[in-house]
């Protein structure tokens, strides 16, 4: 049976999501991200589900470092999960002194936290749930869990429906090995990893390549490349799709003008907003100017 490898252990955001995305697949907790997408580059499972961004930390470093070195993998669909916390202790405990959780649930209850739990230190773990079974082990008094965690591991529910921000949400990601690519559906994402030339200007001419071209930017992350002091890769999606004419020139573009440029993928939206398109940007804008130009080379126009 196919297999989907999603950063566990059970209980997780990442578990939801992946359920979300999943069809027949079989999920399969991992400890880490990295493990995750190990496991799909080792060819022991067919798919990857791990965060990518929320909107109250931004991104998920793991994830993005992860996807840019080792073997290329590509996105090919993403969820959505507004993103609410449960806070799950210990029967036996009274006072919590010791609260643990994944740094970006941390940091979205800081606010509650220093409300509610005031004599409380932070800990960080690797994920939510991995936050509830060390307190279970008695190693801690409290975890930021998802809701679905309680579930797992029967602990005292001390709050539901924490969160700082209201509307806070993160976005996962369904990563395969290159393969066929999702269709494109008028609302789609294409996420690209490229160095820019270390030269003045150089980010600049990159964005330029993809503005001229109409193609509206959701999301640019600068990350270290390790080892190069003041190196940097630029995480970028953008709206489209690589089959359309103008996604299609913008990557050519890019490929001739950086230093190193991975495809991350072009998977359908999971909030479904349609690309927006400005005047002389559509699809059939680009086909019909190349079908002018290549009239003219072939001097049947002027
Ligand atoms: O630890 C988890 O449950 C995850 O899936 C990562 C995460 C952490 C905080 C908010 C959303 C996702």
């Amino acid at each position: 049976m196919p297999r989907i490898a999603y950063f566990g252990p059970q209980g997780t955001f990442t578990e939801q999501a992946a359920r979300s995305l999943a069809g027949d697949e079989e999920l399969t907790p991992v400890e880490t991200i990295s493990a995750a997408l190990t496991s799909v580059r080792k060819g022991e499972a067919d798919a990857a589900c791990v965060p990518v961004e929320n909107s109250v930390e931004g991104p998920v470093t793991a994830t993005l470092d992860g996807l840019a070195e080792e073997a290329p993998l590509v996105a090919v669909a993403e969820a959505l999960l507004p993103v609410h916390f449960s806070v799950l202790a210990r029967e036996d405990v009274e006072t919590v002194r010791t609260v643990a959780s994944h740094p970006h649930a941390l940091a979205q209850v800081r606010l509650w936290l220093e409300r509610n739990l005031p004599e409380a230190r932070t800990v960080v773990a690797s994920s939510t749930a991995a936050a509830a079974v060390a307190v279970q082990r008695g190693e801690y008094d409290a975890a930021v869990t998802a809701p679905v965690a309680v579930e797992h591991y029967p602990l005292r529910v001390l709050a539901t429906g924490v969160a700082d921000v209201p509307d806070a949400r993160t976005r996962f990601l369904l990563l395969r090995p290159p393969g066929r690519l999702p269709e494109p559906t008028g609302a789609d994402r294409t996420s690209i990893v490229a160095a820019a030339a270390n030269r003045t200007g150089a980010l600049a001419e990159l964005l330029t390549e993809l503005a001229t071209r109409g193609i509206n930017l959701t999301r640019l992350d600068a990350r270290p490349i390790k080892g190069n002091f003041g190196m940097y890769r630029f995480f970028i999606d953008f709206e489209g799709h690589v089959a359309e004419p103008r996604i299609g020139g913008a990557l050519a573009a890019l490929r001739r003008r950086c230093n190193n440029v991975r495809f991350l993928g072009s998977h359908p939206r999971a909030d479904g907003v349609a690309a927006t398109i400005e005047p002389g940007a559509a699809n059939d804008d680009f086909v019909n100017a190349k079908a002018w130009v290549d009239a003219v080379r072939r001097g049947e126009l002027a």
